[in-house]
């Protein structure tokens, strides 16, 4: 585990005033013949009752063992510890890492829901997509009216024709039908929290970008929580309110996405913003980040990062930092965050999240009407396109 100097005080560490969940100290281990693999290592993080949280990082970089985590699904042989918090609106804390087989099975699709890359491998090819939200409404004790009801709902909230995909084999819909379904199907129990892991991943360009307009859509109408793990940055940028962003198992930065995107501290996440290919910046502005991402079994001493960085010392070498707050809401974990905002530059500064500047003025009839024109143009015209 890293060494920190000191921690940050709870009042420094985040702007979160209502968390619906709470993550401390979660560390994730693998034991393996060449040794021990921490593929999450010390991750605190809070996700505020309402909001959009986008979790980003580099493949490899332990997103999906923090998603993993928040359900306490890591696949064995891992092991986590730390502690896991749920906090319903009405009723008591529940400390998920401490439940039975049974609750946590009801707490995984009652309250908090989780949609994967790849749909196709979600889906049981045998069955129609009707018996999957019937199976489910089922083994969940659920009104099958009341819940199919909600299915047809969902479906038509999704841009799909929910009769034609009830009746529809996974095989028979498109990979952005299967996705959309798919997320359709983890909200049918009315949970409060959405935590998808690369949901748009297999998907097009447009495609991706129609689901981020409908996902924000789902999200005011059924006042959902969310979390949205990816390595695309910009893609989550357009939807969420807050980011994350992860580096060697470790939680590195976080704070609102629009001062994050344009002050942030970190130099990764510097790096990675100006490496990431579908900014709005010129090609030739592009810098891949130099090195490769540690291997879980061997992480570099004190900070990380600093086989990398072009402004590591030896104290970075020997002290992991602390987190440090920027603003009372954006945090770092840098020894030389002030030096890093002059010191390497962004390529892409007025236009990152410009998108989502634009979205929130546009009207939002004006909005659902784009996103419902290009899904059925989409869902015409590439059946199989987007697999
Ligand atoms: N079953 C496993 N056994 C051992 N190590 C694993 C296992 N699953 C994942 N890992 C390791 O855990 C680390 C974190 O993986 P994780 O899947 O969380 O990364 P990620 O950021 O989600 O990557 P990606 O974006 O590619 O999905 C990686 O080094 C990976 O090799």
């Amino acid at each position: 585990m890293s060494t920190h100097e000191t921690t940050v005080t709870d009042e420094q560490s985040h702007s979160v005033s209502d968390p619906i969940l709470e993550i401390r100290n979660a560390e994730v281990v693998f034991e393996m013949d060449r040794g021990v693999s921490r593929v999450l290592d010390d991750v605190s993080l809070e996700i505020e009752r309402g909001e959009i949280l986008g979790v980003v990082g580099e493949s490899g970089s332990g997103k999906s063992m923090l998603a993993s985590s928040t359900l306490d699904a890591v696949v064995e042989p891992g092991v986590l510890t730390g502690e896991v918090t749920y906090y319903p609106e009405d009723g008591d804390p529940v400390d998920v890492l401490d439940l039975t087989p049974a609750e946590l099975r009801r707490l995984r699709w009652e309250e908090i829901a989780m949609v994967f890359q790849g749909a196709m491998s979600s889906f049981n090819p045998t069955m129609k997509i009707r018996d999957h939200f019937e199976e489910t409404l089922e083994a969940h004790d659920y009104s099958l009216r009341d819940g199919m009801s909600r299915a047809h709902e969902l479906l038509s909230d999704l841009y799909l024709d929910s009769e034609r995909v009830l009746d529809s084999y996974p095989h028979e819909l498109s990979g952005g039908m299967q996705q959309r379904t798919l997320i359709a199907l983890s909200v049918v129990l009315q949970p409060n929290v959405l935590v998808m892991d690369e949901p748009t991943a297999a998907l097009d360009l447009l495609m991706q970008r129609s689901i981020i307009s409908l996902l924000e859509e789902l999200k005011s109408k059924y006042d959902l929580t969310m979390v949205f793990i990816t390595h695309d940055l910009p893609l989550v940028a357009e939807l969420a309110d807050r980011l994350a962003v992860m580096y060697a198992f470790e939680l590195i930065e976080q704070g609102p996405t629009q001062e994050l995107l344009h002050d942030a501290g970190h130099p990764y996440t510097r790096a990675l913003l100006n490496s990431t290919p579908n900014l709005d910046a010129p090609l030739e502005e592009m810098r891949p980040i130099p090195g490769s991402a540690p291997d879980p079994v061997d992480v570099p001493t004190g900070c990380s990062y600093h086989p990398r960085c072009s402004l590591a010392t030896d104290r970075c070498v020997a002290k992991a930092p602390a987190s440090e707050p920027i603003t009372a809401a954006h945090t770092v974990d840098c020894h030389h965050w002030k030096d890093a905002v002059d010191a390497i530059s962004l390529n892409h500064r007025k236009q990152v999240g410009s998108e989502t500047q634009n979205r929130q003025q546009r009207p939002e009839t004006s909005d659902r009407t784009r996103t419902r024109t290009e899904m059925n143009h989409q869902d015409q015209t590439s059946p199989e396109g987007d697999r």
